[in-house]
């Protein structure tokens, strides 16, 4: 469990993150999102441990971070957005070298490595030097590493940024994974889609504040959309005009959109049928939507 307690930051004189508290449960997956600059990644590295905060703390497993940095750390696994490592050298001797700050032997960590490579994707590529590395295996590289412990939390920062969309399916199903195996997990992404397929619930932070919570089901409970949409086959005047009487009309190609409509689905079909309706149905709004909605409002 990841615990952020009213965490504020500065960078010199200016406030990047103001009392920001939030949690992540066992099993549960939270998405953290805003806009570039809100102040994610700065609230992960403090969570990590990287960088302290002017005030507030973090408790992984109940263990503060700024305290109990050690027994604290033993149970986060990160991947950054830019993974950096020593470049010179071949993945498989750099996850080796660095097993060996968990006092793991040398003989244990090869065999750990080969098994957590397969894990990741990376089988067959133990020998490629890191710099040789695209971004993507970079960010499995990473994720290797960070299982090295197998530890029960896990921050995601921008991981699926540059990823083609096998490695976006990738981090998606290992997200997953961890979730089903009781691990908590932090995953900030700007690709709302994404966040919307995995997450049991929604993190909103904007100019470095926390500014809303919501779980998935609020979410789409709130977007349930008024908007009816009724695609015709040759639209018309006469069908705009009809249409307009159940609310605002948008018309696009054969598309037309009745905004805030007032009237049920059943009725405006009836009404609509003379004009050769092809599908109508209400429209569904999605975590874009909402995010803008959460933003635009503070
Ligand atoms: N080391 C630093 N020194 C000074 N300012 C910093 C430093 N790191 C981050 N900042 C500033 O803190 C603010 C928050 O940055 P942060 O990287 O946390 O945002 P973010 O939400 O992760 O953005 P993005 O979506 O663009 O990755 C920004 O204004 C950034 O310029």
């Amino acid at each position: 469990m990841i615990q952020i307690e009213n965490v504020s930051k500065n960078f010199g004189k200016r406030k990047v993150l103001d009392n920001v508290s939030f949690s992540v449960n066992n099993g549960e997956i939270v998405g953290f999102v805003g806009l570039n600059g809100a102040g994610k990644t700065t609230t992960i590295r403090i969570a990590v441990g990287t960088i302290s905060p002017n005030s507030g703390d973090v408790y992984i497993d109940g263990y503060s971070i700024t305290r109990e940095k050690k027994i604290a750390s033993r149970n986060i696994g990160w991947v950054p957005e830019f993974p950096i490592f020593e470049q010179d050298v071949k993945a498989l001797d750099y996850f080796v070298y660095i097993a060996g700050y968990y006092g793991i032997s040398a003989k244990e960590a090869t065999e750990l490595g080969k098994k957590l490579f397969e894990e990741v994707g990376l089988s067959g590529r133990e020998k490629d030097k890191l710099a040789n590395y695209s971004q993507g295996m970079k960010k499995r590289f990473a994720l290797a590493v960070s299982l090295i412990s197998n530890p029960k939390n896990f921050l995601f920062d921008e991981v699926l940024n540059g990823l083609d969309p096998q490695g976006i399916q990738f981090f998606r199903d290992m997200a997953l994974k961890m979730k089903r195996e009781g691990k908590a997990i932090l995953f900030s992404s700007h690709i709302l889609a994404e966040v919307e397929a995995i997450a049991d619930k929604v993190v909103f932070i904007h100019k470095g504040k926390i500014v809303k919570v919501s779980t998935i089901d609020e979410i789409r409970r709130s977007l349930t959309s008024k908007s009816l949409r009724v695609v015709l086959s040759n639209i018309t005047k006469e069908a705009i005009e009809e249409a307009s009487k159940f609310g605002e009309v948008e018309v696009n190609g054969n598309v037309i959109i009745i905004k805030d409509c007032k009237a049920d689905l059943t009725h405006v079909s009836n009404v609509m049928s003379k004009y050769q309706v092809l599908e109508i149905g209400w429209t569904t709004g999605n975590l874009e939507e909402y995010f803008f909605k959460v933003i635009s409002g503070v």
